[in-house]
């Protein structure tokens, strides 16, 4: 029943977020937070699994067909879908309101632009990902379902009626009627929530977006485009905490029809770290503020504790679970909740902390003691494990390696200390630290780098390439202009994109092991897209080895991948012509306007 995924438009309320269908349907919400059990689940299974359909009733009482325009209102998360229909012009505007002391909320407004036109809402709450169906009864007007700890409130002033365990609405709008749904959550033990104010909620949601854009210093020639993947951003953070969710969904899956499904309603340190590195470069200094208030928190303890991946306030515990009764999306299964990565050894993300903490010293970020403090210790965690094997930066399931991106990455936490320390800002080894940054550069240049093909390789000894090597002079670890750093990105160029030119992050296809068997390096069956972030990387190592069309060209080819919202997944899928993997996804959208920024800067747009 879920259409593709880039068929789906966000909306949230910086606790939770819900996508919408063009053809009306809701088909995926949690509630009340991003990393709470689904209500719908539609999008992972069948209708069985619970949707909130709003549309033009279908003259045949079938599905209503999918809206002819969609758009944000302005600078909003507030979605505008219309119907041009035989009897006239319908509207439906959906938002969720930032949450005050308010429940949390969905609220869809229907909106007559001409003629009269039929409407239908059908909803169907399923708790629990679908595998619970909600004891439903009416409260006056309300209409309330009830499972286990949760209860969701309907509010309208249109008629309903329960059928076949669904509640429905039959009404018609003419020109300038507006007939407003609300969905609100509440724990079942807690008294009924408060009467919402539909009309009220949408002025206020609008506000809160207009002044929150407002803040936005970049007004290059992609600002439409860097706006509203700020806007995404700033969804997908857990407001109370300051936490960042990689994706609001789970499952979406890298192959259609595989068994490459994750959860991504979790804090990444690495993807939350690049986050609010391009959060800081376009002027939302709260944000960055308030993430690394949350990081302390989180890291909070010993060193050698820390995880790569926590819950949105904090969690450590994120232990992965399928789901079984969850067809999965196009059949893609299994569907997944929790995500076994927050087990593995990932070195990268002490280079990815500590940039972003650097950054935000670098641009006048209030100084923080314990943020310094972190930084001393994450070293010193590091002196005695960067040369360990680890799974790097794209979690692989199979067995340890090298991998050179996790040691560029070691480079870059030790490099940014020592100017750290060098500024007078605080104490801390120098000499013995410089020592270690120059001896984790030689080994990674003796080990990591194929002389015979000129090009740093996926992990030492191996002949594999790997997209995050272009990071290479993006962190300042050799100056682009180096012919080790050319010879890669034209390796990449060759080796690892797809005919339509986007980039893969490694090969998936198996390759021989030491004793001659096929082994595969991410440990899983099947193939994958395009990466996004890995494409959006190769047009900013092209920009600064001076290739600036050749940039601008890719960019904008990615920037045609985006949906009609503007949104992007985690990859894409060349020969489906698709979006796949979670959505929309904070890692594709931060390289979008880190890109944009580049390119701005270097003039390299509109040639
Ligand atoms: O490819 C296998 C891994 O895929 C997921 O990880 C990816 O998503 C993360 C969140 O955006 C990102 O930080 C990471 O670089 C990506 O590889 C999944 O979360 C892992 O469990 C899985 O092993």
């Amino acid at each position: 029943m879920a259409g593709r995924i880039e068929d789906y438009a966000l909306i949230g309320d910086m606790q939770t977020a819900a996508l919408i269908g063009r053809d009306g349907s809701a088909d995926w919400l949690c509630l009340p937070r991003f990393d709470s059990h689904a209500v719908f689940a539609g999008l992972l299974g069948t209708e069985e699994h619970g949707f909130w359909r709003v549309g033009p009733a279908h003259p045949a009482g079938g599905d209503p067909p999918p809206a002819d325009r969609r758009r944000y209102r302005g600078d909003s998360l507030v979605l505008e879908s219309e119907w041009d229909t035989p009897r006239g012009t319908v509207r439906i505007i959906d938002f969720m309101p930032p949450r005050e002391n308010h429940a949390p909320q969905l609220v869809r407004i229907v909106e007559g632009v001409s003629g009269r036109v039929r409407m239908r809402s059908a909803l169907r709450m399923r708790f629990s990902y679908g595998w619970v169906v909600p004891w439903v009864h009416k409260e006056g007007r309300r209409t309330v379902a009830v499972a286990g700890p949760d209860s969701v409130w309907l509010d309208t002033e249109a008629d309903t009626y329960g059928k076949d365990l669904t509640t429905y609405s039959d009404f018609t709008v003419g020109p300038g009627d507006r007939v407003a749904f609300t969905i609100s959550w509440e724990a079942s033990h807690r008294p009924a929530p408060e009467l919402p104010e539909p009309e009220e909620a949408l002025r206020t949601t609008e506000d809160f977006w207009r002044e929150w854009v407002e803040t936005c210093t970049y007004h290059g020639p992609y600002r439409e485009a860097v706006v509203r993947s700020l806007i995404t951003l700033k969804a997908l953070t857990y407001a109370p905490t300051g936490g960042i969710v990689a994706a609001p969904t789970t499952s979406l899956p890298e192959e259609i029809g595989g068994v490459r499904n994750w959860d991504y309603r979790f804090t990444w340190l690495r993807d939350a770290a690049i986050t609010l590195s391009s959060l800081l470069r376009t002027g939302y200094r709260e944000e960055a503020r308030a993430w690394r208030e949350w990081l302390l928190r989180a890291v909070a303890g010993d060193p050698e504790n820390l995880q790569i991946m926590y819950g949105i306030a904090g969690e450590r515990e994120l232990s992965e679970a399928e789901l079984s009764w969850l067809p999965g999306y196009e059949g893609s299964k299994p569907v997944r909740v929790g995500n076994g990565a927050a087990g593995q050894l990932q070195l990268d993300v002490y280079g990815e902390m500590v940039e972003a903490l650097h950054l935000g010293h670098m641009t006048g970020l209030a100084r923080n003691d314990y943020a310094q403090l972190l930084q001393l210790k994450l070293i010193g965690y590091l002196e005695d494990h960067w040369e360990e094997k680890d799974e790097g930066i794209w979690e692989v399931r199979g067995p340890r390696r090298h991998f050179v991106h996790s040691k560029v990455m070691a480079w870059v936490a030790v490099d940014r200390t020592v100017k750290l320390i060098e500024s007078g800002d605080v104490d801390g080894p120098l000499e013995r630290w410089r020592n270690l940054r120059d001896e984790i550069h030689r080994q990674v240049c003796e080990k990591g780098y194929d002389k015979e093909r000129n090009t740093f390789t996926q992990s030492y000894g191996s002949k594999e390439l790997d997209a995050s090597l272009l990071l290479i002079p993006q962190m300042g670890f050799l100056p682009p202009d180096d012919k080790r750093v050319i010879g890669t990105i034209e390796a990449i160029q060759r080796e690892l994109t797809t005919e339509d030119g986007f980039v893969l992050r490694y090969p998936t296809s198996s390759e021989a092991g030491a004793d001659g068997t096929a082994e595969n390096v991410d440990g899983l069956a099947g193939e994958e897209g395009a990466f996004l972030a890995c494409s959006f990387w190769l047009a900013d190592d092209l920009a600064m080895i001076g290739r600036v069309d050749e940039a601008r060209k890719l960019f904008e080819k990615l920037l045609a991948l985006r949906n009609d919202v503007g949104l992007l997944a985690e990859e894409w899928d060349s020969a489906r012509q698709r979006q796949v993997g979670n959505f929309p996804q904070a890692f594709s959208h931060v390289p979008l306007i880190d890109t944009a920024l580049r390119l701005t800067a270097s003039g390299a747009y509109g040639v």
